[in-house]
């Protein structure tokens, strides 16, 4: 029987490999041909010298056919199975399925061939090539960073629950071998008719099961305790991966996917189990198989103890087999739920594109063909773990039947009590609990690490913009401003957007970007908050290069207004607020006046407490553009104004209201304006026409129209349609 169960593993083991003849299996191989000779010589000695019983036959002819198997099998690993060159079996598979193509640039990663739509290709290729160099170890040793979100160092809390934890883990392991052991001298009491003992044996049993149940007082306090420590890991893995997704920078927010982050996020929290599963699981299951083994044999005898051994080892060799096996079909399953959410997320955020181009079939079409695909992975992932359970359970039994057997045999000879079988039993699920432990634990372990692979890969991404060791803050005199040749194209193998851009302002002054859609005006003031980096050239605040300030100093002192502004689906007090939260409602009311929107709020029936819905929906584009400047009117240390398009959704009269409080903007600070109505910009200090990255034209409005250059051309063009209207 346990020779059986372990060639059997064996064999199951090799089921899938096409490199079956390794040399473990080869020395393995030679040794088992050898002992199973040298039995089977003796056992045709013993045949033929004693008399032939159907015992002895049997014994014999079993003998035989080990042999024979054991030849055949190894033949037909080393000559029909022929090793091949390349190795194809599980441990030397990727990781994930493909190979990336392309080199990451701004504005783009790199792409697999079959998984275009993941962003972070990149970060699969490293952890690919890692795993092909080091193997699992250096992967699993980056994730030493979660340990921090693990560990309650700073709660003395935290730390009282895990003595808890411990505590009851200890009294646990007693419980776990004197509850059966109690049932067997019951059993024994019983037998010899000792009722009045029995009773009191009775009451001690079920005070230890009571002990032992998870609903017992150890249990209640022991799932407190946990809770508390998950809890913890729980928000500190919230507080790195949200502080760490927030610090990335504008080349990967301008591609990333939201659904996937939050996946990412959200699988990222199984990493609290791992402290679990290696502080409370794994080291007990150790003490319990020790414990079992001693305790079976000091019961029965060394036998029954091997055979309890070898049902574990075949148990949890198969086991892990089966997890393999079923793998790569969660990883599908999982991976198609990821494109199901996306493309909800994407029709609902896409609604109104969706409900101009009545789409609305298609968008159902696409996100019913992706439930499909996610309830067809998930179907076969289940089917295939069910089938596994079941070739598990069946070991287990098959494991329990000959324990039962030998253990039997030792009562009929009187070595064993009746007892002792009811005890082994009994333990016989405390003996295979951590046997399941072993195998789960590492299933779940390869489980939790794949779910925590997308936050990992999240939290080794790198910001593109970060401070430099040696960075410093911006003094508070903020507002002289230079563009040194600068050069930029988003990512090395980007097409060039500036070529050698020179400008200067100063404090008081207004500079005007004018020019072709595409130009590069935006990307200008992109580079001067520090969104990206220059590729060439310097730009100098104060005369300091941007890039040794603290990000942190100059976001202070840069305001801006972007093309599309975005407000949180909170009132629009709050909104206004929160450039300066400091400020009193009477401050933001001022800042909306302003702006000239007072008024249009106060014909909102909730005034200042409206909610403007998702991004801003509920407000025109008028409206909307007038919040984000009544931010930026809010937030007083701006030193350096940007503005992208601010007033492009207004009409004339209101735009000539918001150009007043720009006006009174420019005493002490910086402006840059990107424009394309001209008329907005017509008293600038300086006015640059961009065109393919190249500033070809500088000046004042006078200045250039009288070179007359194509400046002029496009005033004269935005004149003549102002008088054709
Ligand atoms: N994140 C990005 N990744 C890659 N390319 C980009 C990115 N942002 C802008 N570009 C490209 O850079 C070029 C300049 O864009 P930019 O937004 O600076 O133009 P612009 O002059 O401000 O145009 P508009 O007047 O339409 O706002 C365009 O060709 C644009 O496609």
């Amino acid at each position: 029987m346990a020779s059986s169960l372990l060639w059997g593993a064996l064999d199951l083991d090799l089921l899938d490999t096409s490199e079956p003849a390794w040399p473990k299996y080869h020395r393995s191989w030679i040794l088992s041909c050898l002992f199973e000779a040298i039995l089977c010589i003796l056992e045709s000695v013993l045949f033929f010298q004693s008399e032939k019983s159907r015992h002895g036959i049997a014994l014999f002819a079993l003998q035989v056919c080990k042999i024979k198997c054991s030849i055949a099998l190894g033949l037909n690993a080393n000559v029909i199975c022929r090793p091949t060159k390349t190795r194809n079996d599980a441990e030397n598979q990727w990781l994930l399925e493909c190979e990336p193509t392309e080199r990451a640039v701004y504005g783009s990663t790199p792409s697999c061939q079959n998984d275009t739509e993941n962003g972070d290709a990149l970060i699969k290729m490293h952890q690919r090539k890692r795993l092909e160099k080091q193997g699992w170890f250096a992967y699993i040793k980056e994730f030493r960073i979660f340990l921090p979100c693990l560990w309650p160092t700073g709660s003395i809390r935290g730390k009282l629950c895990l003595v808890v934890l411990i505590l009851d883990l200890v009294i646990n392991r007693f419980l776990r071998v004197l509850t059966p052991r109690q049932l067997g001298v019951i059993t024994d009491k019983l037998i010899a008719h000792d009722f009045d003992m029995a009773c009191y044996e009775v009451g001690i049993w079920v005070l230890f099961s009571w002990l032992k149940n998870t609903a017992g007082p150890l249990g209640v306090i022991k799932s407190m305790a946990l809770l508390e420590v998950r809890n913890f890991s729980y928000q500190e893995i919230c507080r790195l991966a949200f502080k760490h997704v927030m610090t990335l920078s504008m080349d990967f927010h301008s591609n990333k996917d939201s659904a996937e982050i939050i996946k990412a996020v959200e699988q990222g929290k199984s990493i609290g189990d791992l402290a679990k599963l290696l502080l409370l699981d794994i080291p007990p299951v150790v003490v319990d198989l020790v414990v079992a083994i001693c305790y079976i044999t000091s019961l029965f005898d060394g036998y029954v103890a091997f055979t309890t051994f070898l049902v574990g080892i075949s148990y949890v060799c198969i086991t892990i087999k089966i997890k393999n096996w079923t793998q790569p079909l969660r990883r599908i399953y999982k991976e198609r739920s990821r494109t199901e959410s996306n493309v909800v997320n994407e029709s609902l955020g896409g609604w109104q594109t969706v409900t101009y181009f009545n789409r609305l079939a298609y968008e159902e079409q696409r996100y019913m063909g992706a439930v499909q695909d996610s309830l067809v992975a998930k179907q076969a992932y289940r089917n295939r773990m069910n089938s596994g359970n079941a070739v598990e359970t069946m070991i287990m039994f098959l494991g329990l039947l000959s324990a039962s057997l030998l253990a039997i045999r030792k009562i009929s000879s009187g070595e064993a009590s009746a007892g002792d079988f009811v005890t082994l039993g009994t333990f016989w699920t405390t003996m295979t609990y951590p046997l399941e432990m072993i195998a789960w634990s590492h299933s779940n372990m390869t489980s939790i690490f794949i779910d925590a692979e997308r936050l990992l890969q999240l939290i080794l991404m790198k910001p593109s913009i970060s401070d430099r060791p040696d960075s410093y803050k911006l003094g508070s005199y903020a507002g002289k401003v230079e563009f040194r040749n600068v050069e930029f194209s988003y990512g090395p193998t980007g097409k060039k957007i500036l070529n050698g851009i020179n400008f200067g302002a100063s404090p008081g002054e207004m500079v005007a970007f004018v020019g072709k859609t595409g130009s590069g005006k935006s990307t200008i003031l992109k580079l001067l908050c520090r969104h990206y980096d220059v590729t060439g050239g310097s730009i100098f605040i104060n005369n300091q290069d941007v890039r040794n300030i603290s990000l942190q100093s100059l976001r202070n002192v840069v305001g801006v207004v972007p093309q599309n502004p975005s407000l949180f689906n909170r009132t629009i007090l709050e909104n206004v607020r929160y450039s300066e939260p400091d400020a009193t409602d009477e401050e933001a009311f001022d800042a909306c006046k302003s702006a000239a929107l007072h008024e249009d709020i106060m014909s909102h029936p909730d005034h200042y407490n409206t909610k403007v819905g998702e991004r801003g929906v509920k407000l025109s584009g008028g409206e909307l553009q007038r919040l984000a400047i009544a931010q930026l009117l809010l937030k007083k240390k701006s030193k350096i104004i940007l503005l992208d398009e601010a007033t492009s959704a207004m009409d004339s009269s209101t735009e000539a209201e918001v150009q007043e409080a720009f006006q009174k903007l420019r005493s002490g600070r910086t402006l840059f304006v990107v424009a394309h109505r001209l008329s907005t910009i017509v008293d600038a200090d300086l006015i640059l026409f961009v065109k393919d990255g190249d500033i070809v034209e500088r000046g004042t409005h006078q200045e250039l129209i009288e070179r007359k250059g194509e400046y002029f051309e496009l005033w004269e063009r935005q004149n003549r349609q102002t008088g054709k209207k």
